[in-house]
């Protein structure tokens, strides 16, 4: 198996905060992965490591076969952070023939106008695009050297619906064509729809990791609902055995639950008049929620 990007046993320590806590992340050729978690779980920081941008505390990372940070990494890699800032007083075109002129083999003006879908703003400065226009660019700049590995930290933040479509078309495309794209976000919908691979991370750890299907299939949550003539205490339904949480409508009872089969037994022993009961595979929501709590 070839891997694009090793990340072995990495912590990262901001004085003394540990922001990223011994993470193992392997990333195929040629997939869409993504690494998604809540606000503050530590993917930029881990994008951040990988690019070169940061050191770990511990730990050491390979990109493309060579350490983090190499030189010659930079023409194979591109990159696309958050918070770009404009060029100040360059058009669109004039930013993009600036980058085009940093590489060897870059892609061609037209096809990048039409990555970002500027062409209309072609003549305009980069500095009065609209936030989701400047994305777009930011976008197109990432993919000038046609780099062979695709880092996008939360890439679509900003972007309409228009814009994303295009997006997700191009990354498709690229990696149809054999590029490798690791992408942030904290949107599970975004990554259950595009990504071929999820490691999901929460607190600094990867907590879960597998495709899409894997991952819901892997989920062992479950919602047991039913009727309840004589609702119990909130309580005493927290007390039954794998129940993670209630929510109760008046006398319908929802259960979150890890297993099933003692506590529908259980359920039937009990003197509250339980009827008409539904169980459910969790929502990947669910499951997401509950992992990264
Ligand atoms: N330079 C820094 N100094 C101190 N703490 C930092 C620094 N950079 C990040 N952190 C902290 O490390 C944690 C992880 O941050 P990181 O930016 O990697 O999270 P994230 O998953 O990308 O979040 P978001 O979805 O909000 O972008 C956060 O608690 C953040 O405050």
């Amino acid at each position: 198996m070839t891997y694009t990007i090793e990340v072995n046993n990495v912590t990262k320590q901001f004085r003394n905060y540990t922001a990223v806590d011994h993470i193992n992340l392997k990333f195929e050729k040629g997939k869409i992965s993504a690494l998604l978690g809540p606000n503050g779980a530590g993917k930029t920081t881990t994008i951040s490591m990988i690019l070169g941008l940061m050191k770990p505390t511990s730990g050491d990372i390979t990109v493309l076969g060579q350490p983090a940070g190499t030189k010659a990494l930079s023409q194979r890699v591109g990159a696309l952070m958050q918070d770009v800032k404009a060029a100040d007083g360059l058009t669109v075109v004039e930013v993009l023939n600036l980058f085009r002129s940093y590489y060897t083999n870059p892609m061609s003006l037209e096809q990048l106008l039409d990555i970002s879908g500027l062409h209309k703003e072609a003549k305009r400065r980069a500095s009065a695009l609209s936030g989701g226009q400047r994305r777009r660019l930011a976008f197109a700049q990432s993919l000038v050297g046609n780099p062979e590995l695709i880092l996008l930290d939360e890439p679509t933040v900003g972007m309409d619906v228009e814009a994303r479509t295009r997006f997700w078309d191009t990354i498709k495309g690229l990696a149809a064509n054999g590029r490798s794209i690791l992408l942030t976000t904290h949107d599970l919908y975004e990554a259950d729809a595009v990504a071929d691979h999820i490691s999901i991370i929460a607190g600094g750890r990867i907590v879960a990791e597998g495709t899409p299907q894997e991952l819901k299939r892997h989920s062992a949550l479950r919602t047991v609902s039913f009727h309840a003539a004589r609702p119990p205490h909130e309580n005493e339904l927290l007390k039954l055995p794998g129940v993670e949480k209630v929510e109760m409508v008046q006398s319908r009872i929802c259960l979150h639950v890890e297993q099933t089969d003692e506590l529908l037994a259980l359920l039937l022993q009990q003197d509250w008049g339980v009827t008409d009961i539904e169980v459910h595979a969790a929502k990947f929501e669910d499951a997401f929620r509950a992992l990264t709590k």
